[in-house]
């Protein structure tokens, strides 16, 4: 049996702590993995030399996960079809709004036999439709798509402290072969067959981050954080309801569902930049670049995207802590609006 060949698409703050997990547990399967696993960077100078020179001189990623070693079978690839040049399976991990231009560019490449899971956090909103990133690539490139999310700060990950993950997917020989991929002791993978809810999750959990860190800038409490996090798990519930039949309850008891809401309304870059945004009345593009170091922020996007989505169809006064956050980010409502109307 042929082994399979592992490329992983995006490098930054989770890519590099995957590409940690992966390439470690790559050598702990010579039986099913090829040794060498190929990460796609997207090129940048660092301190005057390429990124992706840096990456496989030091086995390591210094501008997004620095500190943290990779093993030594991980090769940066700043060419993108290069990198996944006959991979059979795909890794994306990369910030949601660079999605469409990375499929674009891969579109006829990949051989239709090769299977890729998305760690992506965010979905792929239209005025015409809402879809799920897994089901996108799946559409665009011709081969079958997984979800993995869940309770995993990236830094934390890294430092092997303990956490938990799901994988949502529909085939047991792929949630297998993704189990090995990704499983550790410090990172226990949880295999379902829900990849919708899953990956709602991951995406809308982002957006109550943001109310979270709105609250914490407010000075509130644990109290206030921990309604936003109730309310917050109710919307993403009816979200997935209405518009995609199927998501099982079961799922916001998973990793991927209130524990990660947790999480992310504690440590998470969100929470961070929404609680400068009132402490400083900074915009959020400028705290983004100030506070995050090239790193992206998720959640207003898809505050935005959730909004746009809705107000044609007259729904926004049903997901008012999703349309609260979308308020005062983008239209300057009063920032108390947080916890007078939602
Ligand atoms: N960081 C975390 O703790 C964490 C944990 C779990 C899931 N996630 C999710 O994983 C996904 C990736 O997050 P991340 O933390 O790895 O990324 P990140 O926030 O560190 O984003 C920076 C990355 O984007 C790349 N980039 C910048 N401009 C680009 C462009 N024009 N085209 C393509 N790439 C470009 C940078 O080179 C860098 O690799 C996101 O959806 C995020 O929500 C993040
Ligand atoms: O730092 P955030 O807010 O993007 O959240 C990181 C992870 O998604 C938490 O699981």
């Amino acid at each position: 049996m042929s082994k399979e060949r592992v490329c992983l698409i995006g490098s930054g703050n989770w890519g590099s702590a995957v590409g940690k997990i992966v390439s470690e547990n790559i050598l702990k399967h010579p039986d099913i993995f090829e040794r060498q696993v190929r990460q796609w960077v997207f090129e940048e100078d660092f301190k005057g030399e390429k990124l992706t020179d840096v990456i496989n001189r030091e086995h390591e990623n210094p501008k997004y996960l620095p500190g943290i070693k990779f093993a030594d079978n991980l090769t940066a690839v700043p060419d993108l079809v290069d990198a996944c040049e006959d991979a059979t399976v795909l890794v994306f991990v990369l910030p949601h709004q660079f999605v469409r231009g990375v499929c674009d560019k891969l579109s006829g490449k990949i051989p239709s036999n090769a299977k890729a899971i998305s760690l992506i956090k965010g979905l792929e909103i239209k005025p015409e439709g809402v879809t799920l990133f897994s089901e996108e690539i799946a559409r665009l490139l011709g081969i079958n798509v997984a979800a993995l999310s869940g309770a995993n700060i990236a830094d934390e990950v890294a430092q092997e402290k303990f956490c938990e993950t799901t994988i949502g997917c529909r085939s047991q020989a792929d949630g297998e072969l993704f189990f090995k991929l990704f499983n550790t002791d410090y990172f226990h993978v949880n295999v379902i067959r829900d990849y919708v809810g899953v990956e709602l999750c991951g995406a809308l959990k982002n957006v109550v981050a943001v109310g979270a860190g709105l609250s914490d800038g407010l000075g509130y409490g644990s109290n206030t954080k921990a309604a936003i996090i109730r309310l917050g798990l109710m919307e993403m519930r009816k979200f997935g309801q209405t518009f995609f039949g199927g998501v099982e309850d079961t799922t916001f008891f998973e990793s991927c569902g209130v524990a990660d809401l947790i999480t992310t309304c504690s440590g998470g870059r969100n929470r961070k930049v929404a609680e400068a945004f009132v402490l400083t009345g900074k915009p959020i593009d400028e705290l983004e670049r100030e506070l995050l170091n090239g790193q992206k922020l998720q959640g207003t996007l898809t505050a935005q995207e959730v909004h746009q989505f809705l107000a044609p169809r007259n729904m926004t006064s049903e997901f008012p802590l999703f349309e609260t956050v979308y308020r005062i980010i983008y239209k300057g409502a009063p920032i108390d609006s947080i916890v007078k109307d939602i």
